[in-house]
């Protein structure tokens, strides 16, 4: 499907929904366009639960205050001075101001410095206890445990009121919808499925969820603000946990990651609940909670994707999800030859690519690096071996993150580190491959590549791309690992070595200049194993990246590498030429387990045969 046919389904969806709304108020009694009024707007936040939990992963309990926002700033402007439009104007642009300066707060404390998700949760989960005792102890200005009512508004009927809620329901979940398919949507699937993968991909996945966070602050505002306006009442509970959490289940119930599955969730359970509550006072709530637990048992992805699926679970058809090779969408072509310096915002200049000055690392008592010394140049590749245990992975991650190491300087590219995070170090030229491939498991080849390249195009909020260009080092792994033919595949589909593969082509797609490999031939077959290795020599060799390689396989270090770092228990042993290495005792001694605490203090000799320029 093109572009713009599947951009004009979704306008024509929109339009049809737009068309029902429209329509409500003649065909329904005037109870429950009154009802459903309010239901609509409860959608609305449900939506942003759902782009927030459903897409992004983090579980929030907090969205109800943030529409408590809008609401409170209609009904205490409207309260406290006269309802004119232009107070009206006043009071809209308060209650956005107010959750856009509560969300900054909360997003920074909750997903700033690499805060957990738990932790994430478990401050949403007090933001709308705080503000209800906010709101209790505001006194005759919040009307505390009473709210605030009786005051003057927009002069509307009931029919409006409900077109009004209707259209603003169908504009956001339509925005959304586009949204969540965009490239940039997938950013959000990806930072929820290996949030450190998208760091070091260069992603700075805090300021991505706190934009996100932010938004879905406003769409609640507005929402908080249109019910107070209908209503003419605010009260305290519109902050509250309960209702924050029934946002959660509304959201579960439906089916989240899906947007519509919440919106209908929403609608229905609310406005079943108006209905039940008044018909069964005592044990409505007993049986919405029955109802919850037995859909989340039985059907654990929600109301909506079951409804979707049945016709083909009945015929037979449903396949697992995930494991179906969706439709390729995108073609590779190769970047024109860039000036990669440029591109990194690196001047590699003259100096070594990588230098590595007095680095150690101690998880408490235990030092695991000690007095690291080494510089690596372009061009050159690097192997770094050693016993297990000897420090190898330890040491890539210090070059990787600047908050790792516990004492030394790290320059890349001429840039120092310092404590920056992985995101900082990706821009000064660093690509880390992990020791188990580490890619997107649940998206295809295609967009895990996508992802990649995020950093260096900009994803289009609300279009997909059908060409990605990629740089001519990771088209080269693509082509030779067959990896092209299996774009549209699903990334937890491929074999062990593609899977490689692709984490080598979404590292290579950084065009880094620094590229950090830890183990990429592990478990792979000896044909596999001499591929890549075909391609690192062709990428110091052709493309002058500097590699680091971690290894065990000596065969296959020997065949390789330029210059050899045998490290143990935490420090360089010894630095030179593969043949100095290969004839050295000292190594035999450590690879044989003994004389391990005379070799640890022997002094190393200085950079071996491949002197690097200071
Ligand atoms: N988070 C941690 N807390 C405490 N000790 C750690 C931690 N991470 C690593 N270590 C210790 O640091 C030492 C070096 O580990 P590292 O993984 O860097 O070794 P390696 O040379 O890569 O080993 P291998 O070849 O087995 O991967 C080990 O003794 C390990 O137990």
């Amino acid at each position: 499907m093109t572009e713009s046919r599947r951009l004009s389904l979704i306008l024509a969806a929109a339009v049809l929904a737009l068309a029902a709304i429209f329509a409500g108020p003649y065909v329904l009694d005037t109870y429950s366009v009154n009802v459903l009024t309010r239901s609509l707007l409860y959608a609305a936040v449900a939506l942003t639960v759902d782009l927030l939990w459903g897409y992004l992963g983090i579980l929030t309990f907090g969205q109800s205050v943030f529409f408590a926002c809008g609401a409170y700033a209609a009904g205490l402007v409207f309260t406290h001075m006269d309802f004119t439009p232009g107070n009206a104007a006043l009071a809209l642009a308060l209650g956005i101001g107010a959750a856009v300066f509560t969300a900054a707060i909360v997003g920074w404390l909750a997903f700033w410095h690499g805060a957990s998700a738990l932790y994430a949760s478990v401050i949403t989960l007090v933001l709308p206890i705080v503000a209800t005792q906010l709101l209790y102890s505001g006194g005759t200005f919040t009307g505390s445990s009473s709210g605030l009512s009786g005051f003057t508004s927009f002069d509307l009927s009931t029919e409006a009121w409900f077109w009004l809620a209707g259209s603003f329901l169908v504009a956001m979940t339509t925005l959304a919808y586009i949204f969540v398919q965009s490239d940039a949507g997938r950013l959000l699937v990806a930072v929820r499925e290996n949030e450190q993968r998208c760091k070091y991909l260069g992603l700075n996945t805090s300021r991505l969820k706190i934009r996100v966070y932010l938004a879905c602050a406003v769409i609640g505002a507005v929402a908080g603000y249109i019910y107070a306006a209908y209503a003419m009442v605010v009260a305290p509970e519109l902050a509250g946990f309960v209702f924050g959490t029934e946002l959660v289940i509304w959201t579960a119930l439906g089916g989240r990651g899906t947007l519509l599955g919440p919106v209908f969730g929403a609608l229905i359970v609310d406005y079943e609940s108006a209905q039940l509550s008044g018909n069964f006072p005592f044990i409505w709530q007993l049986i919405i909670g029955t109802v919850f637990v037995l859909v989340i048992v039985a059907f654990p992805r929600g109301l909506l994707p079951m409804v979707f699926d049945l016709p083909r679970r009945l015929l037979g058809l449903v396949r697992p999800r995930g494991d179906v090779a969706r439709p390729a969408r995108v073609a590779l072509a190769t970047l024109a030859t860039l000036d990669a310096a440029q591109t990194q915002g690196a001047e590699v200049g003259n100096g070594p690519a990588l230098a590595v000055t007095g680095v150690a690392k101690r998880f408490g008592s235990l030092t695991v690096l000690d007095g690291i010394d080494f510089k690596a140049r372009a061009g050159e590749l690097v192997s770094l071996v050693g016993p297990n245990g000897a420090g190898k992975t330890t040491l890539m991650r210090c070059i990787a993150d600047g908050a790792e190491r516990s004492a030394g300087t790290i320059i890349v590219n001429g840039h120092d580190i310092g404590s920056r995070p992985p995101e900082a170090c990706v821009a000064f030229g660093v690509g880390r491959k992990f020791q188990m491939a580490n890619v997107f498991e649940t998206l295809t080849v295609a967009e895990c590549l996508q992802i990649a390249r995020a950093r260096h195009a900009r994803p289009s909020l609300w279009r997909r791309a059908n060409i990605l260009p990629l740089p001519e080092a990771a088209m080269h792994v693509i082509a030779t690992t067959g990896l092209d033919r299996q774009l549209s595949t699903p990334a937890h589909l491929l074999s062990h070595g593609l899977k490689q593969a692709l984490e080598l082509s979404m590292v290579l797609a950084l065009e880094p200049r620094v590229l950090l490999l830890d183990e990429p031939t592990a478990g792979l077959t000896k044909t596999e194993r001499m591929q890549i290795g075909a391609i690192l020599i062709d990428l110091t060799k052709k493309q002058g990246l500097c590699v680091l390689l971690v290894e065990h396989d000596l065969d296959f270090v020997r065949e390789i590498s330029s210059r050899v770092i045998v490290l143990h228990q935490g420090r360089i042993v010894l630095d030179g030429s593969v043949e100095e290495v290969v004839a050295s005792e000292l190594v035999k001694q450590v690879y044989a387990g003994s004389g391990h605490a005379g070799i640890a203090h022997e002094t190393a000799p200085k950079t071996g045969g491949q002197e690097v320029p200071a």
